[in-house]
């Protein structure tokens, strides 16, 4: 192998720098030149692409931009989401521009490793996938790159959130992100000590939302209960926006209560910024040893995956690192979202288990 390139795509999270600095010190040092192709698949249609190693003494070194964004958010190659690429036309040109390396690691979500396999299945390209998004919503992989940041920001706002609520004696709906995943949601409600957990695995409708959450209110602040907030965390996936919730809440609870204080925060974008934290960095490194290896032995169309909760896949030397056929990650991660699969199953249980603590 002498040549390969790394692109970013869909969403970005932190940790996605990481991920690249590491696969390129790791080819470089084996001799193995890096491109790193800008902006996801539009890079590779239109060949925009660049060095990630230069020729140093006694071999190649990774750029000093390589070398130095290690702990930094964001990807320093971009990242986007292309839409020539749902063609077959656009896939195509990606694998025409694929003949000038000998293989390409994807760093990105469940869509950009969709579009990583049909490289492989459709033209033969040599692609190995590394899982990056804050949403956990791919299959195969008990985390992905990004979650243990974005978790950690989610945490540290609802602490922030927290102060300011107990000061008014409020309440607070605080939606985070994850698409169609309420992992973010489940688990930072955890976490940050949370009343309630919305999220859109359970199935609730807008009614029995706005139902259970007006009760966890009206008993949370009974004058004898001496509780100052109540936070619940909604997941962006449960569709009632946070606005018209609390526009809900108010309508039902003033004329019991008098004034009612709740106020709606949405994190946003903001969960996905931001320095990544020691275990994602951690496991984007061991990510791309894994990712480079797998490639350098002729391996394509997979994906590495962290302490995997599916028993199989193929074992690497990293007791927590395992390599799955794209297809099997895309077929789990399509049971991940519809709820057929054991992990969200389990994910669900839990947060029924714990249900006498978040409320509702
Ligand atoms: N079904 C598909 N076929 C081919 N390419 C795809 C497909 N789905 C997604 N892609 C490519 O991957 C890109 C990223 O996908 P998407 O926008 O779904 O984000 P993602 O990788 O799932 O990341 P995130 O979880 O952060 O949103 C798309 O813009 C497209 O270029
Ligand atoms: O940045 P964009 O394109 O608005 O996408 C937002 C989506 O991306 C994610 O941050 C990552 O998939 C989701 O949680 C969110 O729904």
């Amino acid at each position: 192998m002498r040549r390969v390139g790394i692109l970013t795509s869909g969403g970005d999270a932190p940790g996605m720098n990481m991920a690249v600095r590491a696969a390129t010190l790791i080819a470089a040092q084996r001799g193995i030149e890096v491109v790193g192709i800008e902006r996801g698949y539009e890079g590779l249609l239109d060949r925009s692409w660049r060095a990630l190693t230069r020729k140093a003494e006694g071999g190649l070194a990774p750029t000093h931009e390589v070398d130095v964004c290690g702990h930094l958010g964001g990807s320093i190659l971009g990242s986007a989401r292309c839409k020539a690429f749902y063609t077959a036309e656009g896939r195509a040109r990606g694998a025409e521009a694929l003949r000038e390396l000998d293989g390409l690691v994807v760093i990105g979500g469940n869509g950009s490793l969709t579009g990583a396999h049909a490289l492989a299945t459709e033209h033969g390209a040599k692609v190995v996938g590394i899982p990056a998004s804050i949403d956990n919503d791919i299959g195969c992989t008990a985390s992905a790159i990004g979650v243990d940041s974005a978790l950690n920001t989610i945490v540290e706002a609802c602490d922030r959130i927290s102060d300011t609520a107990r000061a008014h004696r409020r309440a607070f709906v605080v939606e985070v992100m994850g698409r169609q995943s309420g992992y973010l949601c489940m688990a930072s409600a955890i976490a940050a000590g949370a009343d309630a957990a919305l999220y859109r695995e359970d199935g609730r409708d807008e009614d029995a939302i706005v139902g259970s959450v007006a009760d966890l209110i009206r008993r949370s602040f009974e004058a004898d209960r001496g509780k100052q907030r109540v936070l619940v965390i909604k997941a962006e996936g449960v569709e009632v926006p946070c606005t018209r919730l609390v526009r809900r809440l108010t309508e039902v609870l003033e004329p019991e209560l008098g004034e009612v204080s709740i106020r709606a925060t949405v994190l946003g974008h903001l969960v996905r910024g931001g320095n990544p934290s020691f275990l994602d960095r951690m496991i984007a490194g061991r990510f791309a040893l894994a990712a480079i290896d797998a490639l350098a032995a002729g391996a394509t169309d997979e994906m590495v995956a962290w302490q995997s909760p599916l028993p199989g896949g193929i074992a690497t030397p990293d007791r927590s690192v395992t390599r799955w056929p794209l297809a099997a990650v895309l077929e789990e991660t399509e049971k991940l979202l519809d709820g057929r699969s054991p992990v969200t199953q389990a994910r669900v249980a839990m947060m029924q288990r714990v249900s006498g603590v978040l409320s509702i």
